[in-house]
């Protein structure tokens, strides 16, 4: 049986590429290079609630980065340093080298260097921490929305709700339609270039991990502003594509979590700046409403102009 220190040594210590000192000391060491600001960000991952327990190990340890880099890059910073903290509920190498090589490919992606961690013998679960670095006074935080602002979001928010529904039974999917929304659920794609463009650009900006209504409703609540998002502009026809009935296409989009896409805000006279983005990146950003002075209040304008105030509830581990 592998000791502790076997498995950090074997899966968990490799060349780090902008650290004075990496995995085996106390502490690890590293530099903020001059002008840059830390931007610090920690999730967990735990069995049962964000992921089943049977789940593929080395997408899980994509995932596992993926959704904390999407953290960094929602506050328009560069993702550099990692730290990884989990708890197995036995030492299986076979389970634990692939989950580390998927953590590894995440990590290779976006520029990050594991630092540090802990391995633990208990319930599965991981928590990673991840450290940014962003030049001084120019990260994008939540609260900088001014009404008047264009809100957009980036890419397919919905997809990875309708893989879980149709894993839980609750969705018949196309086969090609399910492999895509098993793809966005299992394999999130942080949007760090894109957060990086925003820069100077967004006024606000956060990523969805909770559902787009209910992460924007963190947007309105730190920016002091309310909401209209037009559902016209909101893009269902990929979801419909998926062979999900339109209520379910709806909900997902709405509110279904763990797209990991940006939501921001941006003033209409960046409109063609973000638009030029869009296009260099080759991602689609939408123009899904504006930001408005009735603090707190979110609209829905439907196809048919009427409005219906909506709460911005989103996904609420205790709700
Ligand atoms: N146990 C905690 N102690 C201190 N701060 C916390 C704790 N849990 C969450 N936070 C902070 O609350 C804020 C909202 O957290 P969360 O909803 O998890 O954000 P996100 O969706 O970006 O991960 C963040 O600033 C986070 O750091
Ligand atoms: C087995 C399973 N159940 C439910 C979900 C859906 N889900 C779990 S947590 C979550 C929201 C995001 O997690 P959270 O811990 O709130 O992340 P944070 O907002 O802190 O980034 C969602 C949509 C899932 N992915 N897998
Ligand atoms: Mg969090």
């Amino acid at each position: 049986m592998p000791s502790e220190f076997d498995l950090i040594r074997r899966h968990f210590d490799r060349a780090a590429a902008h650290c004075d000192l990496a995995v085996g000391d106390d502490a690890a060491l590293m530099r903020p290079r001059p002008g840059m600001q830390l931007a610090v960000s920690t999730d967990m991952l735990v069995a049962g609630t964000h992921f089943f327990a049977d789940a593929d190990p080395a997408l899980l340890g994509w995932k596992t980065l993926a959704v904390n880099v999407s953290d960094i890059a929602a506050m328009g910073a560069e993702p550099r340093w990692a730290l990884l903290a989990i708890a197995l509920p036995a030492a299986d190498e076979g389970w634990i080298a692939a989950f580390a090589g998927g953590l590894f490919d995440c990590a290779r992606a976006h520029g990050v260097d594991l630092v540090g961690g802990d391995t633990t013998c208990g319930p599965l679960n991981m928590t990673v921490t991840l450290i940014g670095e962003v030049p001084t006074g120019e990260a994008v935080t939540r609260g900088g929305g001014r009404a008047g602002d264009e809100l957009w979001v980036s890419g397919q928010p919905g997809l990875a709700a309708l893989g879980l529904a149709a894993l839980r039974g609750d969705a018949a999917l196309a086969a090609d339609g399910l492999q895509r929304c098993l793809d966005a659920l299992h394999k999130p794609r942080p949007r760090t270039a894109l957060g990086l463009a925003l820069r100077g650009v967004a006024s606000a900006m956060l990523d969805v991990s909770d559902g787009l209504l209910g992460d924007l409703g963190h947007i309105l609540e730190r920016s002091g502003t309310g909401a209209v998002v037009d559902t016209a502009a909101l893009p269902f026809a990929a979801l419909l594509a998926t062979g999900a009935d339109a209520a379910l296409a709806r909900r997902c989009l709405l509110s279904g979590g763990d797209d990991y896409e940006l939501l921001f805000a941006a003033p209409p006279a960046r409109r063609e700046a973000v638009q030029a983005i869009g296009a260099r990146l080759g991602l689609p950003l939408h123009r899904i409403g504006t930001l408005t002075d009735q603090s707190g209040a979110l609209l829905l304008r439907e196809a048919d102009g009427t409005l219906q105030a909506s709460p911005a509830t989103g996904y609420d581990h205790f709700g």
